[in-house]
């Protein structure tokens, strides 16, 4: 499933000024890429992927998913198909069990398939499934994440949006949600789109990028030719920002 988005402006007022954040965006997410979004604080990284799951809209432009806009598709499958992982504090307080089956008892599932279908997840993200009775609380930060992208696994989705998902975690716990995100990538054939602010993580990881300026595309294209190009000093124009 592929993504395409077409002259996308987004426009928000902060009360007074209308500020014109995304200008003329014209991209397209391939199916099975490691996607990264990366920029300067203020350039507009979140609230492209929000447009992709309409957590926000466009203020003009069509956002196409499978030839699509997603505007036509009703809102439940779309969020189905792109699952968004929150920050891990959008994780509440209870068990892991009821962290990771939360979408789908909303669904409906049946109570006697929660532990077999929660059980498939957590190995699914590398957590073994005796977690399951353990509370949030006593999990490490890499833990919540994993355990929060275990609950956004649980919807099946084929497209998958981080917003920065390891920027509250240590170099190993870092390592372990890359691999993560990489396996879900090659052994699950998933979509993966994510924000950072991490250069090496982009080399770590990502096949194609997005560098988003200040309303406007720094670069986008293969990672490759992303390390390859002389014309940009990636550090510090990752450092820039909106004055
Ligand atoms: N609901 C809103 N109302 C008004 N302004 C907003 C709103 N949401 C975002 N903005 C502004 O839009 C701009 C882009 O925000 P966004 O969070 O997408 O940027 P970002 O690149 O992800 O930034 P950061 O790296 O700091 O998280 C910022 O200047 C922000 O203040």
């Amino acid at each position: 499933m592929g993504i395409k988005l077409s002259n996308i402006h987004v426009s928000k007022s902060d009360g007074t000024n209308n500020l014109e954040i995304i200008k003329n965006l014209n991209i397209e997410v391939q199916k099975e890429d490691i996607f990264a979004i990366a920029g300067p604080s203020g350039s507009g990284k979140s609230t492209v992927l929000r447009l992709l799951n309409r957590l926000d809209d466009a203020t003009s432009g069509e956002i196409y998913l499978d030839d699509t806009e997603i505007k036509s598709w009703d809102i439940r499958k779309l969020r189905e198909k792109v699952g968004f992982v929150f920050q891990e504090s959008a994780l509440f307080e209870g068990s892991v069990l009821d962290n990771v089956i939360y979408g789908l008892r909303i669904r409906g599932i049946k109570k006697e398939e929660e532990q077999t279908i929660a059980s498939a997840l957590l190995e699914k993200v590398g957590l073994d499934p005796e977690y399951l009775d353990r509370d949030i609380e006593k999990l490490s930060g890499g833990q919540k994440q994993r355990v929060n992208i275990a609950r956004t696994l649980a919807l099946d989705p084929e497209i998958i949006l981080l917003d920065e998902p390891t920027s509250a975690l240590d170099p190993q716990g870092t390592k372990l949600i890359e691999d993560l995100m990489m396996e879900l990538n090659e052994k699950h054939n998933k979509t993966i789109i994510f924000v950072t602010h991490n250069i090496d993580q982009i080399q770590r990881i990502a096949k194609r990028v997005l560098l988003l300026g200040i309303k406007k595309i720094a670069f986008f294209g293969t990672k490759g030719e992303l390390f390859e190009s002389t014309d940009l000093d990636i550090t510090t124009f990752l450092k820039g920002g909106r004055e």
